[in-house]
């Protein structure tokens, strides 16, 4: 069951609105938090919606305010949706303890060990609930969806289209962690998140759905050479193998120079929301 989200803020962008939502979260156990930019011609007609997953540390808020991607939006007529990374201030022993795991790292799966199973529900979050209460209360065409994100939120995306395909029509990611179980921090998470069960962790791990299923189109990813966090924890050679092995189109472009930042985010976000606007409009 969804509950009406409270509107916090609205200011006027390319002509659109960004505003700025709370609502109860019955997965998340909790009041959550979301960002949605609807462009001009959302007061005319129902538009595809994209949803971008953010990276640690982060809000409903980075993406809005340092991506650049409203202009992009309004040019493609994309309704645009950023969640929070995670359940806030539930009372969690610990929750805010690192920035890599708790608050601001819900990591995008449905938690099965306590204490987190009781609010960090992110995988319903993302793929049911909120795109349930989207549909109900902007104007989207809700079977033209498409996903995309940074970091731990490009691991998101990848996850949610690979085990949704009939749900997501397009996919891409700045800079994702690919292989998240050869990494500290998706080890870090999924052990607290998940328990000792790698078996489980396969199901939140690109790399390792691969082997079961494929996109129906092709993936973008842009990753940064000069990221810090590109060697021992994003992994997009692990990827790029397994989309190899299966066939599965993939466009990873390696950007001379670039960081992990959302100085390099905005760089390269109007590919992206023409990768989806494509997809999304064909
Ligand atoms: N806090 C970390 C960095 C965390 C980080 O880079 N977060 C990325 C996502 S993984 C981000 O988007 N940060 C928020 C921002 O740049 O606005 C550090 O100090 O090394």
């Amino acid at each position: 069951m969804t509950h009406d989200p409270h509107l916090i803020s609205e200011s006027l962008s390319f002509e659109g609105t960004v505003g700025f939502y709370s609502h109860h979260s019955s997965a998340c156990n909790g009041e959550m938090k979301f960002a949605v930019y609807q462009p001009p011609t959302a007061k005319e007609r129902p538009l595809p919606v994209l949803y971008f997953l953010s990276g640690l540390t982060c809000t409903e808020e980075n993406f809005m305010i340092k991506a650049g991607a409203q202009r992009f939006a309004a040019e493609y007529g994309l309704i645009l949706v950023t969640p929070d990374t995670s359940p806030r201030n539930v009372g969690i022993v610990g929750e805010e303890e690192s920035w890599d795991f708790g608050t601001g790292a819900g990591f995008y799966v449905d938690a099965t060990q306590t204490p987190w199973d009781r609010h960090y529900q992110m995988y319903t979050y993302v793929t049911t609930e909120l795109p349930a209460l989207i549909h109900h209360h902007f104007p989207v065409v809700p079977n033209r969806q498409g996903i995309f994100g940074h970091s731990m939120g490009g691991h998101g995306a990848l996850v949610c289209a690979l085990r949704n395909p009939d749900r997501y029509r397009s996919v891409s990611a700045f800079a994702p962690i690919c292989a998240p179980m050869q990494c500290p921090w998706g080890q870090k998470a999924f052990s607290h998140y998940l328990g000792s069960d790698r078996t489980h962790w396969q199901t939140y791990d690109a790399s390792e759905l691969l082997r079961i299923s494929k996109f129906h189109s092709p993936i973008l990813i842009d990753q940064g050479t000069s990221d810090q966090f590109l060697a021992t924890q994003l992994l997009p050679d692990v990827f790029q193998k397994a989309c190899e092995a299966v066939d599965q189109p993939l466009e990873l472009r390696l950007q001379p120079g670039y960081d992990h930042s959302y100085y390099f985010i905005s760089t390269f976000i109007k590919d992206h929301l023409r990768h989806h606007a494509i997809a999304l409009n064909a």
